[in-house]
């Protein structure tokens, strides 16, 4: 059985791809609610869907099938026939103190045509969207100004995170923040009633059911054998040793983790924000996280005595990643040409957070020139993808997609 997942590098050649159109989710964003829901500005609904579409659009051109992550949903809902038993698994986790409007809100959406539902949980409900009428004194006297009865979900178009493939199976995640626990429900259903994936071949390294966070920003695939994840603000040590016993353990092909720790804040949330693969011996780099001498704690796991996992602790990066790799040299290429203006500029808003579709063939934001120069001038094929809204959210082309598919490279 030939797994529906297969993502065994960052840059063999793409063939499907999981993507999520911005909805209504990102016009339900306001200032109140803006930075709890990880956005630094409010998109402009009819352009990010239209920049979100010419992404698309790109990536058919490259020959790659692009399947939206609302639409497996659904289906994969009708397929199981779950709604009733997704809808409450989604309400229990929607944070809803009242019975009252639980209840109300279940007899809302489940009347709904499944699409409609997916759509409207991942866009959120507004109070003046139904009349409640409950009696409970928490309706009564609830914050009558909090405009949402289920918060919106903007970031789902960042597809990367709440699930991230790797080898024949992927890891559906534990977020960090609430504001994108719920996401990967989604991905969750999919796996377990969608035709296409369920009972197919694909593994579940790890489910979103622990307590340690870990997220798909953080998760790159270097080769069959090496997998480099961050410590961050978003994915835990104790979660990367976690899925590293399981790896090693289960005949996932993988042997090495490099965990590459990098600071904790929201500018460089996830380690694709600050280092993507982009050919076989290339890379972009934030020089953000580099210390003196162009250092970077790394900690390499491989597969000890005892189903221990070995420990060894590096800092330069540059050769852990030849030695990992096996190739003679590598290139480290700085955002915005290393430059002190330049480089947090262009990593602000994803400079750093390429999208490689085939080997030193990579998709990136139009508005990171700087980046997108020094990427051409070092052979890489760059092809630009308007931005001007996507970038609102603090997310590139890798976080807006996941790789399903991508052809193995040739040894
Ligand atoms: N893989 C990535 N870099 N994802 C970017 C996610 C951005 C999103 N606003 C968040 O804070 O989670």
């Amino acid at each position: 059985m030939t797994s529906p997942i297969h993502v065994n590098s960052e840059i063999g050649k793409l063939k499907t791809v999981l993507l999520k159109r911005p909805g209504k989710e990102v016009e339900n964003i306001t200032p109140d609610i803006m930075y709890r829901l990880l956005f630094d500005d409010i998109p402009y609904l009819p352009t990010i869907q239209k920049e979100h579409d010419q992404f698309a659009q790109t990536l058919r051109d490259n020959g790659v099938e692009v399947l939206y992550l609302e639409n497996l949903a659904a289906e994969a809902i009708d397929a199981g026939d779950v709604k009733e038993a997704f809808l409450d698994k989604m309400l229990n986790e929607s944070h809803i103190k009242s019975p009252q409007v639980q209840a109300a809100l279940k007899d809302y959406l489940i009347s709904m045509a499944t699409l409609d539902m997916v759509e409207k949980i991942m866009a959120g409900v507004r109070t003046n969207e139904i009349d409640i009428k409950s009696k409970a004194l928490i309706d009564v006297s609830a914050d009558g100004d909090y405009p949402f009865y289920m918060d919106p979900m903007p970031n789902l178009y960042f597809t990367r995170d709440p699930a991230a493939s790797m080898g024949d199976g992927l890891t559906i995640n534990k977020m960090t923040f609430e504001a994108r626990q719920r996401e990967s429900m989604f991905m969750e259903v999919i796996m377990q009633h969608h035709p296409r994936f369920a009972n197919q071949g694909a593994q579940v390294w790890r489910d979103r059911d622990h307590i340690d966070r870990m997220e798909g920003g953080d998760e790159l695939i270097l080769s069959d054998k090496v997998l480099a994840i961050g410590i961050s603000q978003r994915t835990s040590a104790q979660s990367i040793e976690e899925l590293a016993k399981v790896l090693f353990a289960n005949h996932s092909g993988f042997e090495k983790i490099l965990a590459i720790k990098i600071p904790h804040n929201h500018a460089m949330m996830h380690l694709d924000t600050v280092f993507t693969m982009i050919d076989y011996d290339k890379f972009t780099i934030h020089p953000g996280i580099q210390g003196a001498g162009g250092m970077v704690d790394t900690y390499i796991l491989e597969p000890g005595n005892n189903d221990e996992i070995k420990i060894t602790h590096q800092t330069d990066l540059e050769k852990v990643l030849r030695d990992a790799l096996e190739v003679p040299e590598l290139t480290l290429i700085p955002c915005g040409g290393g430059d002190a203006v330049v480089a947090p500029r262009e990593q602000w808003n994803d400079g750093s957070n390429t999208l490689a579709i085939a080997p030193g063939v990579v998709v990136t934001y139009d508005r990171n020139y700087v980046s997108n120069e020094n990427l051409r001038q070092c052979g890489i094929k760059v092809i630009e993808v308007p931005s001007s809204e996507l970038s609102r959210g603090r997310g590139g082309p890798r976080c807006m997609s996941m790789p399903l598919v991508r052809e193995d490279l040739k040894k």
